[in-house]
């Protein structure tokens, strides 16, 4: 009965989602990049990115992101010391490295392997297993709503997951024939940690966790493949700087190329991938919670001459119907967000072109 109501519940938000992902087709870029011939400077003049040297690029500080040991934060001999390093990690970095995550190793690597091989999969293959969830589950490029807009140079293959017991997996990719059942294990597994995360995160602010563990009952998984642009990869973006809508997002650098970089200080900071570790951010609805002592910190996507990048980014959402409100540590500090319906707030980032902090600014008070 329970798993009933949850399910019908479930699906409206689910289809509710789904309305906001509105996006013009665009040439698929694993293809265009494997056609040299067609490569013109026409085509890739729709790629270059006018301001992608707009800041400097501090490649000496690419091993500075912190790293948090989950293992620490469970054990009381440690916890204390780790979670500083938590709160040092979210208020100064937005970013942090985990280890010790608990995700089994074999979920990972079966993970990383099917990805691999998904991608090679002929496109309409891959068109087809977008075409059955309705909007939910694309493939494609995301976030173009003109014909003039700067394109990026990516996929994405993005499905949503619900809770394990409400999610319907029967429209998941089944190629390669593991790939559904290691996406559920690896899916389950990062929603456990998210919600562990958020639990240790209310801690850092000695606040109720409650709040913080029920806001991620949905989740996007964003499989990204960033083929190599061979003429001109100083000047392409694979994702256009921007900060993520949700309360945590979890990242699995698949084959371990470098491509992110995280604003820091007015420069870019490139973050070095680290094999056994998962890169966690805090999102916007985070940042709205903790009134701001948290920070979601823009990021883009550069892209390598010779090697593809992949990775799977799992986004964590509120219930679509909830509202996120910003929780005070104590009676004298100044509120400085607004209480955002998640609704309104996801229409609002995602009808916008994803320009630095945008959606965000519209939930700050102006003080
Ligand atoms: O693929 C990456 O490295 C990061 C992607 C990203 O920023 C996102 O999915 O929001
Ligand atoms: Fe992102």
């Amino acid at each position: 009965m329970e798993v009933e109501a949850a399910r019908a519940s479930d699906s409206v938000s689910e289809s509710r989602w789904s309305k906001l992902a509105v996006t013009l087709p665009v040439r698929n870029v694993q293809a265009l990049a494997a056609s040299t011939g067609e490569l013109t400077a026409e085509v890739i003049e729709r790629y270059i990115q006018p301001d992608i040297d707009a800041f400097a690029v501090l490649d000496e500080h690419s091993d500075e992101v912190p790293v948090i040991d989950v293992g620490k934060l469970s054990s009381p001999e440690s916890v204390e010391a780790e979670a500083a390093k938590l709160k040092f990690a979210c208020a100064e970095w937005g970013f942090f490295q985990v280890v010790n995550h608990g995700i089994p190793d074999e979920v990972i690597m079966g993970m990383k392997h099917d990805i691999q091989k998904f991608f090679q999969l002929p496109l309409d293959v891959k068109n087809a297993y977008a075409q059955r969830q309705g909007d939910l589950q694309g493939y494609g490029q995301a976030f173009v709503v003109s014909d003039d807009q700067k394109l990026e140079w990516g996929d994405m293959f993005a499905l949503f997951a619900q809770p394990p017991e409400a999610r319907d997996m029967s429209y998941w990719p089944c190629e390669p024939h593991t790939f559904r059942n290691f996406i559920e294990k690896y899916s389950s597994e990062v929603m456990k940690l998210a919600h562990s995360l958020g639990v240790f995160v209310a801690k850092t602010l000695d606040l109720n966790p409650g709040p913080f563990e029920d806001k991620h009952v949905a989740q996007f998984l964003r499989m990204g493949y960033y083929p190599p642009c061979t003429p001109m990869p100083e000047k392409v973006l694979g994702f256009t700087p921007h900060s993520d809508m949700s309360f945590l997002t979890i990242l699995l650098e698949v084959n371990s190329v470098q491509g992110l970089q995280i604003r820091r200080h007015g420069a870019w900071i490139p973050v070095k991938p680290c094999r056994d570790a998962l890169l966690v951010n805090v999102g916007d609805l985070l940042e709205i919670m903790t009134n701001g002592k948290y920070k979601s910190i823009e990021h883009r996507v550069t892209i390598n001459a010779h090697k593809e990048r992949l990775t799977v980014s799992a986004f964590h959402l509120p219930n679509y119907d909830g509202i996120v409100s910003p929780i005070l540590e104590t009676r004298e500090e100044k509120l400085l967000y607004k209480t955002v319906k998640v609704e309104e707030y996801a229409r609002l980032f995602f009808t916008n072109k994803l320009e630095g902090k945008r959606a965000l600014d519209h939930a700050k008070l102006s003080q």
